[in-house]
């Protein structure tokens, strides 16, 4: 049982609301973390094993990930105590929204994580009478889709670019590899190879594709669609390999984009990139960045390289009350110009301050928040002279 005072630190949380409603079964936390540079935005989540202590440790992450990509956001998180596949998932969201219509949307807004749709977002703009309500609606009602526009994707290989022009190479002479061809690893080959770069690995959960002479992205995304993680099988000219081949051909750039925790520190002592862009959350174990650090091995943490989809719903903040329907091609200049800022400011304070870039890219973040809570006179009078 988490004891809800004991979460709180120097950086929050501000808020935490717990409700409840006997009719529905409905059972539900709100975690407001920290709102000095912004309004509380992340996403909300249904699963039955939902606890508070979950709902706040993803919250603070959302108050890093917002300051790191240097979006005016604060960070907060709600989580719903439910089967997302039940028959009264409706009426539970109803009550859910229902009973935080203090906070929603002046100091909250709802948008999708695990168990919610685009469906469900459109309904909790009913349940409030208000578009601001959630983020995260069908397009028929203005949303913006992340996943098949293949933001998150496109915002990585621009991480990438960024982080190779950094460390003295180019992406037109680069080899890529990338485990994971899903919604994120199918978009970053694609913008990868639009950069210049050659894609000699792939892999999905069936097996892995290499050829050192460089794979048809085009083709993989095409098969992709037809026969989803059997592309592989499906691909042809060269033979399928194992899962996990792909984290160890010889490349410029490894970008792992399906799991949390596959490199641990002895395969980061084997692999024969010399730069990791982390697509997926926590790919890499912190004994593991410790040995690229050594291994003179280049890495672009994974809330700086995934930002795509967070700068997305910042865009998708800003549409909530528009009558005009959001166009989506503004919003990939946006992610290049945020990622390679982010990129370039994390990769250069990792340099001069003797950091890895994950310490690197927390000290920006961290510092940008603790800024906003000074200026807004939100420390002890003791620390404000
Ligand atoms: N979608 C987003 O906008 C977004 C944003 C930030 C982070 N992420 C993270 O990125 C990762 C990928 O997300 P996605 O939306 O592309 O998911 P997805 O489900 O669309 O694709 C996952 C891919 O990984 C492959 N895979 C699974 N297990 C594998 C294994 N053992 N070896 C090789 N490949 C394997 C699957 O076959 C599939 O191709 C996840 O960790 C997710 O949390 C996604």
């Amino acid at each position: 049982m988490t004891d809800t005072l004991a979460l709180i630190d120097e950086w929050g949380p501000e808020k935490v609301v717990v409700v409840s409603h006997r009719r529905s079964g409905m059972k539900g936390v709100l975690v407001i973390d920290n709102t000095a540079r912004g309004t509380g935005k992340g996403g909300t989540r249904m699963s039955p094993h939902v606890t508070v202590g979950e709902v706040a440790r993803l919250a603070r992450v959302m108050t890093w990930k917002w300051a790191a990509v240097d979006m005016f956001h604060g960070g907060a998180k709600a989580g719903i105590a439910a089967d997302p596949a039940s028959p009264d998932k409706e009426a539970i969201l109803r009550a859910f929204v229902r009973a935080l219509s203090n906070e929603v949307p002046r100091e909250y807004v709802l948008g999708l994580d695990m168990g919610l749709t685009e469906r469900d977002a459109a309904i909790i703009q009913d349940e409030l009478g208000d578009r601001g309500a959630a983020v995260g609606t069908p397009q028929e009602l203005g949303g913006v889709p992340y996943d098949a526009l293949g933001i998150t994707g496109y915002g990585v290989a621009e991480a990438a670019d960024a982080a190779a022009g950094a460390s003295g190479f180019s992406l037109a002479t680069a080899r890529v590899s990338i485990q994971g061809f899903g919604a994120v690893g199918a978009a970053a080959a694609r913008r990868l190879a639009e950069l210049g770069a050659t894609v000699v690995a792939v892999s999905t959960a069936r097996g892995a594709l290499h050829d050192p002479a460089g794979l048809d992205v085009e083709r993989m995304v095409k098969l992709r669609g037809t026969y989803g993680d059997a592309l592989v099988d499906e691909y042809g000219s060269v033979p399928v390999c194992a899962p996990g081949t792909e984290l160890l051909v010889p490349c410029d750039i490894l970008v792992p984009a399906a799991l949390q925790d596959v490199i641990d520190a002895d395969l980061a002592t084997r692999l024969r990139a010399r730069l990791v862009v982390e697509a997926a959350n926590l790919p890499t174990s912190p004994q593991a960045q410790r040995v690229l650090a050594e291994r003179g091995v280049g890495i672009v943490p994974d809330f700086i390289a995934n930002a795509g989809g967070v700068v997305a719903a910042g865009f998708a903040m800003e549409a909530r009350y528009s009558p005009f329907r959001p166009d989506p091609a503004r919003i990939f200049p946006l992610v290049s110009a945020k990622l390679r800022d982010n990129t370039e400011a994390v990769l250069a304070t990792a340099r001069t301050g003797g950091m890895r870039p994950h310490e690197a890219a927390r000290t920006l973040a961290q510092d940008r928040v603790r800024a906003a809570m000074r200026l807004k006179g939100r420390v002890p009078l003791a620390e404000r002279a």
